[in-house]
This record gives C-alpha cells, sequence and structure tokens, in this order.
C-alpha cells in the first residue's frame, strides 16, 4: 500500500468570529496556506504507479485557481473560512474525479497551525 501526495500553496484573505483575539478576527486579514492531498492505493504493475502525480496536479490546479488571492469568505458552499471547512471543500471537489483520496490537510507555516481531513467516513 502506497501513500501519493501533492501540495500547493495558496494566499488568502477571510475574517472569522471567534472567542479569543475578537476584534482583529474580524477584521479582514491573509494567511499562506499550504495544501496537501494524498491517495491510498497499490501500484498498477503495467505503470509502476499508484496515480500518474502528474494527473494529480492537474487536478489541482483548478482547486488551487479557485482559492489563491480569494476573499474565502466569498467562496461558494466553504461556509465558515476555516481551515476545517476548507480541507472538507477541497475534499469534496477532488473526491469525483479522485475516489482513492485518503487525506487532505491544510497548514499554515506562519502559526504551525494544521488540519488533516479524512473524509465524512474517515477516522
Ligand atoms: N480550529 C481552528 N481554529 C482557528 C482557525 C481555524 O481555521 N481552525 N483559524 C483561525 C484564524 O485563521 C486566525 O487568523 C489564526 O490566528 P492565530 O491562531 O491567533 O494566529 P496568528 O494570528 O498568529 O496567525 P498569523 O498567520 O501568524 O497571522 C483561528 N483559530
Ligand atoms: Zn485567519
Amino acid at each position: 500500500m502506497y501513500e501519493l501526495s501533492k501540495q500547493f500553496i495558496f494566499d488568502a484573505a477571510h475574517t472569522l468570529d471567534r472567542k479569543i483575539e475578537t476584534e482583529s478576527s474580524r477584521r479582514i486579514h491573509g494567511h499562506t496556506y499550504l495544501a496537501e492531498v494524498t491517495i491510498r492505493g497499490t501500484a498498477d504493475p503495467a505503470t509502476g504507479m499508484v496515480m500518474d502525480v502528474g494527473l494529480l496536479g492537474r487536478l489541482l490546479e483548478s482547486t488551487r485557481d479557485a482559492l489563491d488571492h480569494h476573499f474565502l469568505d466569498d467562496v461558494p458552499d466553504l461556509g465558515h473560512a476555516t481551515m476545517e471547512n476548507l480541507c472538507a471543500w477541497i475534499w469534496r471537489r477532488l473526491i469525483p474525479a479522485c475516489p482513492a483520496l485518503y487525506r487532505v490537510t491544510i497548514s499554515r507555516a506562519s502559526n504551525q497551525d494544521r488540519c488533516a481531513y479524512f473524509g465524512p467516513e474517515g477516522d
């Protein structure tokens, strides 16, 4: 069994309602996000690949374009612009074309935050 991952970086702005740092979180501010998408599977003996990582990269291009330099509060179907919802949103976009999807993570190097999502039925 293999895990095959591809990462992409995007910069985006958002606001957030929270109980601490309330005022600064409600102001529009931005983060640099690192997204990592991981698929899990066996390698096809004919190709030696779980999936062509270049194909995975192509699937990620439109997802990155939909987030990079966007105001996340306005991204359709995202909900509150949290790392959790970003993971789930990316999952929902990719799962139809990528049924072997195993994990989506979002992290922010600026403050070492990281969130991993294993799908609606993952553990
Ligand atoms: N469970 C979650 N908690 C928080 C999230 C989240 O996505 N999931 N997001 C935030 C905010 O994005 C907040 O802006 C991050 O702020 P904070 O953790 O206080 O870190 P910094 O303000 O220092 O972040 P910088 O990127 O360094 O500006 C809060 N909680
Ligand atoms: Zn923030």
